[in-house]
Formats: structure tokens, C-alpha cells, sequence
């Protein structure tokens, strides 16, 4: 398996490289990308840890030579948020670097999997499946908006609110990845009853997590080692399936059919070819579906606005 990682210098992309070359299996190869002239230096460091894991790091314009090959791209190039700014603000410097770097996928690795990280979530997915497609090589399967954070903050929420152990504590997060179209499912969480008032506090702190992180590093960035282990769990997770172990599902942001919206996040059963099955997300209470209805129109209106950027 080779596991490609586009951003590789930034905050997330350095600690993301780090959790794959100390967890990749054995044989990987692992290449960073950025436009940044330190990358080669970062992949030269991590390259002294001792481990099965090939690193080769490539700085420059052209990601061409980090995406030979590649099984898997992960994508956190771009720009990320300071106090004051909502993700959205992102979009017009991120939208264009996602669409350059989708073209450069469609054209190298066509048949990788493609995760993205980079902000707005809900916004540079279809931008990278119009990419994709308008290059004919789009495969629905094999593209992911990764929305792990979500479900990592949840059930460290959940355990710290209910002092329960990790261990037994899941929350799938359904929607999107911005404010009220982060949903999640804290009616399902088995083993533990909350009340009303525990529900709405619990849920707008997840959707305010990314926020929460932007004020507290006060203009030095949002989240980068929360969302390098949420990265690196969801690609971890993928390279299993995609090497055969069967029974793998992770909350992702997919172009899987749903009712609801072109894209959504829900429970995604993991296999040899990328999504596998898009698994029902089971009953909603009575709060959780008028959550789900009302953020389907910022959702939707999100997802436009990538198919109309890549439109032109
Ligand atoms: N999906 C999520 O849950 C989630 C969580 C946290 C952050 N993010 C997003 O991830 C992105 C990166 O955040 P960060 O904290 O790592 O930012 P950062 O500024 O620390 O790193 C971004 C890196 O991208 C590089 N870059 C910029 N343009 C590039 C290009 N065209 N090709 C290759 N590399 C390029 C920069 O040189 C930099 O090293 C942001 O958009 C942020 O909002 C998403
Ligand atoms: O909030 C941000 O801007 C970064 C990221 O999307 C997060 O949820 O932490």
C-alpha cells in the first residue's frame, strides 16, 4: 500500500506522517507532498523512526512524483481558520487548491482513494467529484470527506459527561462538517441515558469543537493533533479494508445515495474497492430528525456551491 499525503508540512499533515509511519503496516510506503521546501526535511526525520514503513517527502509545485502509485491520497492542503472566521471563509483559497490537486490525482492515481481534510469539508468534496468526473475517472467509492474528528470528540465528550470508558462508548455523527450539519447520534450511544438538557448542551458543544480549539490557539491555527489522530485513524481504517479485512465502518462524508443530500456523512462499511456498503444510521429521536431536517438546506446549498465553482 502506498499512502500519499498532500499538506504533509502543516500542522495536521506533520502529525498525520507521523501516526502513519509508526502505524502503517509493515511493507507501506508513505509519500509527502507540499508546497512547503521543508517537506523533504520532514520526511528525512520521520525516516530515522524505526519502522517497515518507506518515507519519501517532495516539496514544489507538482505533486506529480508523491502521487505515483498511490492507494490512498489524504488531503490537508490549504488554509485553516482564526477567531472570527467560520469555515466557509476558507472556501475561496481552498476550493482552487483542491481542485488542482483532484485534477493531479485524476491524472496520476486515478484509481486511489481520496480522503479530505481540508476546510470546507462540505464544500471541497464536490469539488473534487466534479474534478474527478469532468477527468472520467470518478468513482464514487473511492472519495471521502473525512469527518472522524467528530466522532473522536463525541465519544471523548460522552465518556468525560458520563465518566464511562472509552472503550465502550460510540457515537456515529451523521450530516456534514460545519456547525448544525454536525449531527450526532447521542441517542444511540448504548449503556447511557442523558437528559434533555444534557442533548442540546452535548451536541452544540460538538458542533463548536472546531471553534472551541480556533479560540483557544487564539490565530495560531485550529486543530491540527486532534485531527492528525482522526486522520490517521480513518486512513488507517481504510488501508485495512482495502487490503481484505472485512468489518470496518468509520463515519465518512460520501456521495452514497442518500435521501437526504448528493453528499452525507453516515456509517460507511469499508471494503476492497473503498465504500463497500452505506449503512443505514438507524432510528433518530424525536430532536435528532429535526436536526437532520433543518440542516439539510446550508448542507445542500454547501454542496451547489462546489458543483457550480468546478462548473464555472
Ligand atoms: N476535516 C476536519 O475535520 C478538519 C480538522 C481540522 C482542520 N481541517 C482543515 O485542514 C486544513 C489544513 O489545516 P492545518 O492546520 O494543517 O493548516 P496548516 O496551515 O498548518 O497546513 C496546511 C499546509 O498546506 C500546505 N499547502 C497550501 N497549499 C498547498 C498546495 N496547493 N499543495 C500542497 N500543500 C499546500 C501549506 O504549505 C501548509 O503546510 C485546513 O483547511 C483546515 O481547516 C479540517
Ligand atoms: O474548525 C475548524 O476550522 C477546523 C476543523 O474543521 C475542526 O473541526 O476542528
Amino acid at each position: 500500500m502506498k499512502v500519499a499525503v498532500l499538506g504533509a508540512a502543516g500542522g495536521i499533515g506533520q502529525a498525520l506522517a507521523l501516526l502513519l509511519k509508526t502505524q502503517l503496516p509493515a511493507g507501506s510506503d508513505l509519500s509527502l507532498y507540499d508546497i512547503a521546501p521543508v517537506t523533504p526535511g520532514v520526511a528525512v526525520d520521520l525516516s530515522h523512526i524505526p519502522t517497515d514503513v518507506t518515507i519519501a517527502g517532495f516539496a514544489g509545485t507538482d505533486p506529480t512524483e508523491a502521487l505515483v502509485g498511490a492507494d490512498v491520497v489524504l488531503i490537508s492542503a490549504g488554509v485553516a481558520r482564526k477567531p472570527g472566521m467560520d469555515r466557509s471563509d476558507l472556501f475561496n483559497i481552498n476550493a482552487g487548491i483542491i481542485k488542482n490537486l483532484a485534477a493531479k490525482c485524476a491524472e496520476v492515481c486515478p484509481n486511489a482513494c481520496i480522503g479530505i481534510i481540508t476546510n470546507p469539508v462540505n464544500t471541497t468534496v464536490p469539488i473534487a467529484a466534479e474534478v474527478l468526473k469532468q477527468a472520467g475517472v470518478y468513482d464514487k467509492r473511492k472519495l471521502f470527506g473525512i469527518t472522524t474528528l467528530d466522532v473522536i470528540r463525541s465519544e471523548t465528550f460522552v465518556s468525560e459527561l458520563k465518566g464511562i470508558s472509552l472503550a465502550d462508548v460510540e457515537v456515529p455523527v451523521i450530516g456534514g462538517h460545519s456547525g448544525v450539519t454536525i449531527l450526532p447520534l447521542l441517542s444511540q450511544v448504548k449503556g447511557v441515558e442523558f437528559t434533555a438538557e444534557e442533548i442540546v448542551t452535548l451536541t452544540a458543544r460538538i458542533q463548536n469543537a472546531g471553534t472551541e480549539v480556533v479560540e483557544a490557539k487564539a490565530g495560531g491555527g485550529s486543530a491540527t493533533l486532534s485531527m492528525g489522530q482522526a486522520a490517521a485513524r480513518f486512513g488507517l481504517s481504510l488501508v485495512r479494508a482495502l487490503q481484505g479485512e472485512q468489518g470496518i465502518v468509520e463515519c465518512t462524508y460520501v456521495d452514497g445515495g442518500s435521501e437526504h443530500a448528493t453528499f452525507f456523512a453516515q456509517p460507511v462499511l469499508l471494503g476492497k474497492n473503498g465504500v463497500e456498503e452505506v449503512l443505514a444510521y438507524g432510528e433518530l429521536s424525536e430532536f435528532e430528525a429535526s436536526a437532520r431536517d433543518a440542516m439539510l438546506e446550508e448542507l445542500k446549498a454547501n454542496i451547489t456551491l462546489g458543483e457550480e465553482f468546478v462548473a464555472g
